[in-house]
């Protein structure tokens, strides 16, 4: 039979599936059907294609058409052609050159670039040079041209193109699988969400009840979970939540909520709580994997028998012990002493305590004890601040958890550990500082490296506010009560600095703190505020005038706005633009999307980049500013380093006079102010607060109301994280 090329959309799998041999059904474009069999690597379900093959006779099903291949439709919309014209991917056609064109020759445009490129000539503006310009941008990127036309048309952004023809090898898999699947793009390509692809497939006509739709939102629901610190969610609210999003029967979405229970993509569990935990397969295996290694940890050796001079050790550390940790004329508490000796016992101990409670000089005496034992005692907390503070006060070197991991590029190029099982950590005792802002991922990192028979020492502050990622690890460890926990609540810190710690020690205990006048200097200030714009204007007054003084500091480095929000008069985004604005000395300034940076700004860098070495929080100074770029001077102790961003890469920085409270975690200032305003009622907790007031080193203003100060320390739990860890650890 004579091959032949017909123009049809599959609308529906006859008989077999999604891969090898199917029977489909073809609409016409004059709405007749047919039925088309042939072996399919995946069927282009819902996408218009170029169908080639023949028609057959079948005894049973009569006449149907076998393919031997087809090709996806361009989907050309105009308004996709002219943004992808003026995507950028074209030199010196913008927006509205783009549009000319697209007006005179519609969904054609494409064709005449690539056949008759001369004839766009009669748009005014492109010459005979641009034409063929234009001509040959297409000609190069060929097939990737249909691609950012489909993507743009429908509202995705042009750089997806790329990752796309990678992952699906080319630019044409890559419409056609957006075409037929949009769904499946979520799981196999970084930046694309269920909210695009959802788009993109309500664009195509795919039914808003399509087993792919549902089950994509459920593990979406699942994902989006993450980032609100869960581990898993209650399978009620994830139904919920899935629901919402999808617009559809609860009755249709459960159905297929228990499909992918009983397919694994997801797993149900039941914990004390009567209705079932839902996990996503990966953060299933995080949790049980972790607490797997937590319960081998367990298992583990004295640590004084695996050191070189274990002889040297005696059963109780005695008072010359407790002298040489600390200062020499110190002698340690029995609760700290017992870290010691703990350590010694355990392989997993848990170190707590507030401000001044003595942590440190406990650390210090676990340190040079273990140390006189012979052994590798190694430092790190998971910030580079915090890492330095412990450097400081132990007198030893420590790092952040992610140099520990020796976190940098593999072989194929992607970022990851490089200390793993295979290639454990080396070291005796493992000393984590600031151990609240560990996440899950990472907690489970450290374990999978750590040493055979190494020990660990986790010290944190559970009242502080839970890492940014998901989990709550010092929590959960401490709830499932299967290590033991050292909890200092004496708080030795006396004199100077004593008025911000007792003032945080009462908030951290529910108590609303007294701020009244003491002694020859005050430290810690409570200024009332009724109304939040005459707030914001006494808090930049503070910042950019008063305290300076006051404190003897310049007002671009030693003083820190931490605020509860980015919104608001007495957000961190207005505030940072007064402040900013307040201490402007010229006029150079970089236009950044909605910001305006200038010279003087203080800024922080909001992502990691190994390879320049520069890190999420990294804080400096903007020194110059030219047209597209600017120079920022990050200044580290010893180490003074100036960076140029492009305008592009400005993004990544943000002006940091005020900060959000969650950013400054694991950081101390020396002086601080905090909004304590009822336009943040959303977000005043006792958590939030605690942290703000224990950022401060010698100072402490807060400004507010009396009310939102009583709410913020009323309000206990910050949001509840659904997390299994401590579950699981429990001997049940
Ligand atoms: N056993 C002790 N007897 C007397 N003073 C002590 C004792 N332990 C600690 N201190 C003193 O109390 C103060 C606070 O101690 P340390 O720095 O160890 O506490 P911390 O819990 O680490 O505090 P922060 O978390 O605020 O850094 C220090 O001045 C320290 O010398």
């Amino acid at each position: 039979m004579a091959t032949q090329r017909l123009r049809a959309t599959a609308e529906k799998i006859l008989a077999g599936g999604q891969r090898g041999f199917a029977a489909l059904r073809l609409r016409l474009p004059n709405g007749d059907t047919l039925t088309a069999i042939g072996q399919f690597d995946e069927v282009p379900l819902g996408a218009e294609c170029d169908w080639v093959g023949s028609f057959e006779f079948h005894p049973v099903h009569g006449r149907q058409f076998r393919v031997s291949s087809f090709t996806v439709v361009l989907p050309t919309s105009t308004l996709g052609v002219e943004r992808f014209l003026a995507s950028g991917a074209f030199r010196g056609i913008g927006p509205k050159t783009a549009k000319r064109i697209v007006d005179a020759f519609g969904v054609r445009t494409l064709d005449v670039l690539r056949e008759d490129p001369q004839a766009i000539r009669k748009v005014p503006g492109i010459s005979r040079a641009k034409a063929e310009e234009l001509a040959n941008v297409l000609a190069e990127k060929g097939e990737m041209s249909r691609l950012g036309a489909f993507l743009t048309g429908h509202g995705m952004g042009i750089h997806l193109a790329d990752k796309l023809a990678d992952v699906y090898g080319g630019g044409q898999a890559a419409l056609q699988m957006l075409q037929s699947d949009p769904y499946q793009t979520i799981a196999d390509v970084r930046g694309i969400g269920f909210r695009t692809s959802d788009q993109l497939a309500s664009a195509l006509g795919i039914d808003r009840l399509a087993p792919s739709r549902v089950t994509a939102a459920l593990l979406h629901v699942l994902d989006a979970s993450i980032e609100n610190g869960h581990i898993y969610l209650p399978y009620s609210m994830w139904l919920e939540e899935a629901v919402a999003l999808l617009g559809i029967e609860k009755e249709v979405v459960a159905a297929e909520a228990q499909r992918l229970m009983a397919r694994a993509s997801v797993v149900a569990e039941q914990h004390e709580l009567p209705e079932l935990c839902v996990y996503s397969a990966r953060h299933y295996r995080l949790e049980t994997q972790t607490a797997a290694l937590l319960r081998a940890l367990k298992q583990g050796r004295r640590l004084s028998d695996e050191l070189l001079h274990a002889d040297a050790f005696r059963d109780e550390p005695s008072d010359d012990d407790g002298k040489e940790g600390a200062d020499a004329t110190q002698s340690l508490s029995e609760e700290q002493l017992s870290v010691t000796r703990l350590v010694d016992d355990h392989p997993l101990v848990i170190l707590t305590g507030g401000p001044g409670t003595g942590k440190t000089t406990a650390i210090r005496h676990v340190v040079s004890f273990f140390e006189r034992l012979g052994a590798k005692v190694v430092l790190a907390a998971p910030t580079g601040k915090a890492a330095k503070r412990l450097a400081q006060s132990t007198d030893r070197p420590a790092q952040t958890i992610h140099r520990l991991l020796e976190m940098g590029k593999n072989a194929q190029g992607r970022f990851g550990f490089g200390r793993d099982r295979s290639h454990r950590m080396e070291g005796n005792l493992f000393i984590i500082d600031e151990a609240s802002m560990i996440d899950a991922p990472l907690f489970y990192s450290v374990l999978e490296a750590l040493p055979e028979q190494a020990h660990v020492l986790l010290v944190g502050d559970p009242e502080q506010l839970p890492a940014v990622g998901p989990g709550m690890i010092l929590k959960d460890l401490i709830d499932s009560s299967q290590f033991p926990i050292v909890s200092l609540s004496f708080v030795f810190r006396q004199g100077l600095h004593s008025q911000i710690v007792r003032a945080a020690h009462d908030v951290r205990m529910g108590r609303i703190p007294q701020f009244k006048e003491e002694g020859a200097r005050q430290e810690c200030f409570f200024i009332e505020k009724d109304q939040a714009a005459d707030a914001a204007e006494l808090i930049v007054d503070l910042a950019t005038r008063r305290l300076p003084r006051y404190v003897g500091c310049d007002a671009r480095q030693g003083i820190q706005i931490l605020s509860p929000m980015k919104r608001g008069y007495t957000g961190t985004d207005r505030l940072n633009e007064m402040v900013s604005k307040r201490l402007q000395t010229n006029d150079d300034t970089l236009r950044v999307g909605e910001r305006t940076l200038r010279v003087g700004d203080r800024v922080m860098y909001t992502k990691n980049d190994y390879e320049r070495e520069l890190f999420n929080g990294d804080t400096g100074l903007i020194e110059s500013v030219s047209r597209d770029s600017l120079v920022v001077r990050f200044t580290d102790d010893t180490l003074e380093r100036r960076m140029e961003f492009t305008r592009n890469e400005a993004h990544a920085l943000i002006q940091a006079f005020a900060i959000s409270v969650h950013k400054s975690q694991g950081s101390e200032y020396s002086a601080v102010i905090v909004p304590v305003m009822r336009e943040h009622a959303v977000m005043l907790f006792r958590q939030l607060l605690y942290t703000a007031m224990t950022r401060a080193k010698s100072l402490l203003v807060l400004v507010g109301t009396q009310s939102a100060l009583e709410l913020a320390v009323r309000q206990e739990q910050m949001n509840q994280r659904f997390t299994g860890l401590s579950w699981r650890l429990k001997d049940r």
